[in-house]
């Protein structure tokens, strides 16, 4: 039975047909505890149901018109939408539920053992829920093939499988190794120049066209060239950053707004059409450059390493490979550039860790030596370093969200199957309880050699299981090679404002610029 239809039978307990089973139905939103006794005759008082913990701005909203209010101001509340969770949970507990639609409700949990729970949960094929729906009815209306990362079932199973096996085993990623390090190196060159011709820098700029080149090179196994180039205001790539960045602000807007877009074209559905395009076409240029090169290539190598053409030989159509490359060109650039972004800041503010972590890599790296596999492993400080920066700034607006495929029983209350429950690994992350001092900074949380390591399921800025980001280890090689050489190279300064926030879209970007310096190390 549907959690709605437990709901409706909950408001209407006088109705003849509530008997036993019904009421088995209904304490399904009952605490486990008091199963027994609220099964003959449904005696539960309804303080002691699962928490009815509406709020009066969010009963207000949420039993507006329609019941479903709360929806128009979601782009208003996307933005702060973490510091909301976390006075909910202080003042609820580390579960409640949030009535999203006139009988739709969504689940909220923030303790490491039920966020495990929820993804035991999950399924074979498991779905988020919380879908984008700009995105369903942009295929829906052009009737395209869903892009990778889209869809559910089997579908979406099929169309991951192939990609995920060139994106999330570790020997697979490393073979990118050496292409993420050599643009790296790039990078390094051109801040040093930068640097001794006293040209002052954007660093949060220059980020996002380090990490669009380097997931370019990898995507397209071709340099883009936007690494330090001084792109004018009508470049194509220039627009392709600026665009992009709106479109996630745009998918994060309407995530659970109300739809009418659905039922027919507003002017934010144009607006988000024509970005989409936008960004749709400019990457399929580059698959089209891409494998002109490839050909090329071919006729004078063995196999060159290309990721187009290495997903069409494991049997993917050549449609779907390219669509894939340019899926994960979209999602890479805006997601780990600001990852990035924020980890500068927090080094940066922390200078004695820094210190540390540039010790830590002087010992392993030799200087002018490209980052290796055996590297990495000897690196865990550096690994502490941006797992600690992605507690502090978790990098997306809502943790992993999941249907539950099978009853659950989380916090004490037996939740039913096809429940949309919200893993909140982003309040999780910040609780005191688990993270003692949990504002400051302190890689030290995450090394070995600390007695108490955090729960496992406490920080998943990737998600996990079947599901989980599928550029993960991309993501996570290349923060760490950036962030090994910066180091190594560099001095990283804050000279902004004292606290920087963090403000959501789909993923999480300072609410104003960082004001980091990088200065050339003389040693
Ligand atoms: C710091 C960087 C990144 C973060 C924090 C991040 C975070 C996430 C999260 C939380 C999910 C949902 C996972 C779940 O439901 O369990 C996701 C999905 C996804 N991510 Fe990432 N991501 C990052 C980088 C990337 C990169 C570099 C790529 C591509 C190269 C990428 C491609 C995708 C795709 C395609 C999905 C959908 C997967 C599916 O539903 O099958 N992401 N990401």
């Amino acid at each position: 039975m549907c959690l709605q239809e437990c709901l409706a039978r909950e408001k209407h307990p006088s109705n003849p047909n509530h008997h036993s089973r019904q009421c088995t139905d209904t304490v399904y939103m009952w605490k486990t505890r008091d199963v027994n006794s609220s099964l003959n005759g449904y005696t539960a008082t309804r303080a002691d149901t699962f928490q009815v913990v509406l709020t009066f701005r969010r009963e207000k909203i949420h039993r507006g018109a329609f019941g479903c209010s709360r929806n128009i101001f979601w782009n208003k509340i996307i933005s702060k939408l973490h510091l909301q969770l976390a006075k909910d949970f202080e003042k609820y507990g580390k579960i409640f539920k949030e009535r999203l639609g006139p009988s739709t409700y969504m689940v909220y949990v923030s303790d490491p053992e039920d966020i495990a729970t929820v993804f035991r949960k999950e399924g074979r094929y498991p779905v988020r829920g919380a879908s984008l729906p700009l995105l369903d009815v942009y295929y829906k209306r052009t009737g395209k093939p869903l892009s990778l990362g889209m869809g559910d079932g089997k579908q979406w199973h099929d169309r991951r499988t192939t990609t995920q096996k060139k994106m999330l085993r570790p020997q697979a990623v490393q073979l990118y190794l050496s292409m993420q390090s050599q643009v790296t190196d790039d990078f390094m060159a051109y801040l040093q120049k930068m640097a001794e011709e006293k040209t002052e820098l954007d660093i949060q700029a220059e980020l996002v066209q380090y990490v669009m080149e380097s997931i370019g090179t990898v995507c397209f196994n071709m340099r883009l060239n936007v690494l330090g180039a001084q792109l004018q205001h009508d470049a194509k790539e220039r627009m392709f950053i600026q665009k992009n960045e709106e479109l996630f602000a745009l998918l994060g807007d309407y995530l659970f707004s109300l739809p009418f877009f659905k039922w027919f074209p507003t002017p934010l559905y144009a607006r988000f059409e024509e970005l989409y395009s936008f960004v749709l076409q400019f990457s399929a240029d580059l698959v089209e450059k891409s494998l002109a090169k490839d050909a090329e290539l071919r006729a004078t190598e063995d196999s060159p390493q290309h990721f187009i053409t290495d997903l069409v030989k494991d049997g993917e159509s050549i449609e779907t490979a390219s669509d894939s490359a340019a899926a994960l060109f979209i999602a890479g650039v805006e997601s780990t550039s600001n990852s990035l972004a924020f980890l500068l800041y927090n080094l940066a503010r922390n200078p004695d860790k820094q210190d540390k972590l540039r010790a830590e890599v002087t010992r392993v790296l030799p200087r002018d030596c490209h980052m290796t596999p055996e590297h990495l492993n000897r690196l865990p400080y550096m690994k502490a370093c941006v797992k600690e920066s992605m507690r502090l700034s978790f990098p997306v607006v809502l943790g992993a969200t999941r249907i539950l495929a099978e009853d659950a029983v989380l916090g004490g209350f037996l939740v039913p199957k096809g429940t949309c429950v919200i893993n909140c690994n982003n309040a999780s992350c910040l609780q005191s309880e688990y993270f003692p001092n949990p504002h400051a900074y302190s890689p030290e949380r995450w090394m070995k050699e600390d007695n108490v390591q955090p729960h496992p399921y406490l920080l998943l800025p990737f998600g996990h299981g079947p599901r989980m980001c599928i550029g993960k280890r991309f993501a996570e090689q290349q923060m760490y090679i950036a962030i090994s050489k910066l180091v190594q190279n560099f001095t990283i300064q804050h000279t902004g404002s004292e606290d920087i926030g963090i403000t959501y879209t789909i993923f999480g970007k300072p609410d104003e610029p960082l004001g980091l310096t990088v200065t050339p190390r003389g040693d």
